[in-house]
């Protein structure tokens, strides 16, 4: 299995080297040069396996010879042993055709652990093959930060920099990061919005002498091995509801668009997935850019839903480059066009986008009317960015059984679904003693020198 860059003009790497690399050396990212399919009887045979089995199945074919098969299994039973439901990824029906796919029972209660989590196992594998020590630096508008904090912390041969925009996150998620007492993770509080932090940390990795002189690591979906773990729980939550001989449709909340796409890539595996549906807040480039064929970012609106608070959709970039038939010198043209503000999208790039993507956006009142409504109607306590989904997801039912991804557990944004419905809800009794933990970050301007400097003195580099 070889992987590409989006545009064209990266050495092509195997799995292991493009989950240590992060963003290609061309700016892109990488992608497999072919997706493998999954047969109907391999699929049908998913049903009854645990959440492992069919981590294990589905990822596979995509690692080639980078761990064993013992090894992958092993990692897999760590990286999920932690979680709080047994099932790892629970299904709720909300309506006689809608259910809730709960992504939330994870260490840091948000979609992240999934990927985050395993990540962690295989880089902490590779790297104890190797010898090697790297710097991990991410983008973070909440819970990538959290995830890969609990991921990372404590690890002896790695240093994890996390950049969060200040005061935009929620209190819960910014205690997640910087609450951690291991002296390997940082929490970097930089002045601006998640566009900018996720900029930066691109610019880090363009930049070859920091990038090669700190042996930079990305954790963010611009990581496909981020995207690749991602892709499970599509299958799982399908099988469960019949597929592969009954088709299902999925509404996601989108930010960074890594989540959609994973399902985009179950979709190419062979999974019968009628619908995709993109479900933006307020801040919804995507929405409007399927709708118009022009992708113009107009300013981060601050959201009840903060973590999708992002107009430069980092893994649009992905879906662009099949949607331009794999020409990467066309992807590197659009992307240079959006650092001046925008683009268009071609005609044809466009319909293979709508055949591939339905879309909707839920505003500010929507958001809370909807976790009001769902909670009065069936009990289920969403989080904003769930209750997003759960809202474009009602506008496009039909036959086929629909499942939305409820992306965070609510007591993450406490006082947005308190505002909504009355009643605060709890973290786990776990988390319990959060908000009396002693915090540590640093404030930083969104000044690419400055953290560059920052992070060479803390790394000794
Ligand atoms: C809670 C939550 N929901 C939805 C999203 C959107 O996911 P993606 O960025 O993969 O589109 C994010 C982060 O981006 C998130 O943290
Ligand atoms: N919502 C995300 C934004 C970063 O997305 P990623 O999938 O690229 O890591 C967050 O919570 O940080």
């Amino acid at each position: 299995m070889k992987y590409i860059s989006t545009r064209g003009a990266a050495p092509v790497l195997n799995f292991g080297e493009a989950m240590m690399t992060g963003l290609a050396r061309d700016g892109g990212l990488y992608v497999p040069e072919a997706v493998p399919v999954m047969s109907k009887d391999a699929i049908a045979a998913l049903a009854g396996q645990s959440y492992e089995e069919t981590a294990f199945r589905v990822m596979r074919p995509f690692l080639g010879d980078t761990f064993g098969d013992d090894e992958f299994r092993g990692l897999i039973a760590r990286a999920y042993a932690g979680f709080g439901h047994a099932a790892r990824a629970p299904l709720v029906q909300l309506a006689p055709n809608h259910f809730l796919l709960e992504l939330f029972h994870g260490p840091t209660l948000a979609f992240k652990d999934f990927a985050m989590q395993l990540i962690g196992q295989m880089m902490q594998a590779a790297l104890e093959k190797s010898g090697q020590r790297i710097t991990i630096v991410g983008a973070t508008s909440g819970d990538t930060g959290s995830a890969a904090m609990e991921a990372f912390r404590g690890l002896g041969n790695v240093d994890l920099f996390i950049l969060y925009p200040h005061g935009r996150v929620s209190e819960v998620q910014r205690r997640q990061m910087t609450t951690p007492v291991e002296a390997n993770v940082h929490a970097l509080a930089m002045d601006g919005d998640f566009d900018d932090c996720q900029a930066r940390v691109k610019d880090m990795f363009n930049d070859f002498a920091f990038r090669d002189g700190v042996r930079l690591a990305g954790v963010n979906s611009i990581n496909w091995a981020r995207v690749l773990a991602q892709v499970v729980y599509y299958f799982f939550s399908a099988v469960a509801l019949g597929a592969p001989h009954r088709a299902v449709s999925f509404t996601v909340p989108t930010g960074n668009f890594g989540d959609i796409f994973a399902g985009y890539i179950a979709r190419q595996m062979g999974l019968p997935i009628e619908k995709l549906v993109i479900a933006t807040n307020q801040n919804d480039i995507l929405d409007r850019a399927l709708r118009s064929g022009a992708y113009v970012t107009d300013g981060v609106k601050p959201s009840i839903s903060p973590s999708m608070d992002i107009q430069v959709s980092s893994n649009f970039e992905r879906a662009l480059f099949d949607a331009y038939g794999r020409d990467g010198a066309a992807v590197a043209q659009l992307m240079a066009e959006l650092k001046a503000g925008g683009f268009h999208i071609s005609q044809g790039a466009l319909e293979m986008l709508r055949a591939t993507f339905a879309s909707g956006r839920c505003s500010e009142e929507e958001t809370t009317a909807t976790i009001r409504a769902a909670h009065a109607a069936t009990g289920e306590v969403l989080c904003p960015h769930s209750a997003v989904g759960v809202k474009v997801a009602e506008e496009n039912l039909g036959p086929t059984p629909m499942i939305t991804l409820a992306t965070a557990h609510p007591a993450k944004f406490p006082d947005a679904v308190e505002g909504a419905m009355g009643l605060r809800p709890a973290l786990p009794p776990r988390m319990g003693d959060l908000y009396s933990r002693p915090e540590r970050v640093t404030r930083v301007a969104n000044d690419l020198a400055a953290l560059q400097a920052l992070i060479r003195e803390r790394t000794g580099h």
